[in-house]
């Protein structure tokens, strides 16, 4: 079974340290920005993509915080630099002087509000996966900031866009943590960067239970356990090793913290 390589590196500020550790390409990233508070490292997580969109409401979030996230620099300036190239969803949190600001910079506005049977997410990303001919799919990763916290409909309904889509890379993050799903198809090889990320971390199934996971690198690592949602799932674990490897019968969430600065 082929290996899947993850690495947080999106989370360090310089292209030459995000550019891997081994000589392997780093990921193209696209950046999906919802409707929570945005994470503190926004910004970065901005310039690492080459595609950025907001979800509906989350283009409030970016005229209203990005400033406050970039204190030093002029409001308006930061509103005309951090321009997102697609707003898409039902468009029922927008405000409508946000839209118009930002379409007259140009930005693209995607109203689906005929669909009320899928999230705003998960019309971003199937814009992503469909409307952007310009990013390698082969070597996508989708970064969604604000996906936790707040209300849980929304959580739940955030973590299921990664079940509907579990052959794309796509990483809900928050101040507090991350999280991506596993998927079965593949062995996992997760390279922890310990300044910005763990030690804490969790294994979850998500769907059916696992009958057979096995890891290595953790403190409370899993030989051939089983895993269930009743039963056991490996939530307070610690990451003890620089690289963690996950094999299971079933698609798992993955989560780790992240560092406080
Ligand atoms: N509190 C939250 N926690 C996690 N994700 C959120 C939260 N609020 C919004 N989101 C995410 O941001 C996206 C856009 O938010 P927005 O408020 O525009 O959604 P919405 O469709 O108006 O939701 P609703 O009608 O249920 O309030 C949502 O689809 C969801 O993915
Ligand atoms: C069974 C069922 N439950 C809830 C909704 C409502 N809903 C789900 S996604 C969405 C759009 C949010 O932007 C809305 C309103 C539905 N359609 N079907």
């Amino acid at each position: 079974m082929d290996v899947i390589r993850h690495c947080s590196s999106f989370l360090l500020p310089s292209p030459s340290h995000a550019a891997g550790t081994d000589g392997r390409p780093t990921p193209a990233y696209a950046l999906v920005v919802l409707n929570q508070r945005l994470p503190r490292f926004t910004p970065l997580l901005w310039e690492h993509a080459q595609v950025r969109m907001c979800a509906d409401g989350g283009a409030n979030r970016v005229y209203d915080e990005m400033p406050g996230l970039l204190p030093h620099e002029d409001a308006v300036a930061i509103r005309n630099r951090y321009k997102p190239e697609v707003i898409k969803g039902d468009m029922d949190s927008i405000r409508t002087e946000i839209m118009d600001f930002y379409r007259k910079l140009g930005t693209k506005i995607v109203d689906e509000s005929h669909d009320q049977d899928t999230t705003d997410l998960h019309k971003c990303v199937s814009y992503i996966r469909d409307s952007t001919p310009e990013l390698d799919k082969s070597n996508l990763c989708i970064l969604v900031a604000g996906a936790l916290g707040g209300r849980f409909d929304h959580e739940i309904g955030n973590i299921n866009v990664l079940c509907r889509f579990s052959d794309m890379r796509i990483i809900l993050i928050s101040d507090d943590c991350l999280i991506q799903l596993l998927p079965r198809t593949h062995h996992h090889e997760i390279h922890i960067l310990s300044s910005v990320e763990g030690p804490h971390c969790g294994l979850v199934p998500i769907g059916i239970p696992s009958k057979s996971t096995t890891t290595t690198g953790l403190q409370w690592d899993l030989a051939d356990t089983e895993m269930k949602f009743g039963g056991l799932i490996s939530t307070s674990n610690i990451a003890r090793e620089e690289t963690v490897t996950v094999r299971s019968d079933s698609d798992l969430l993955w989560t780790i913290s992240i560092k406080k600065p």
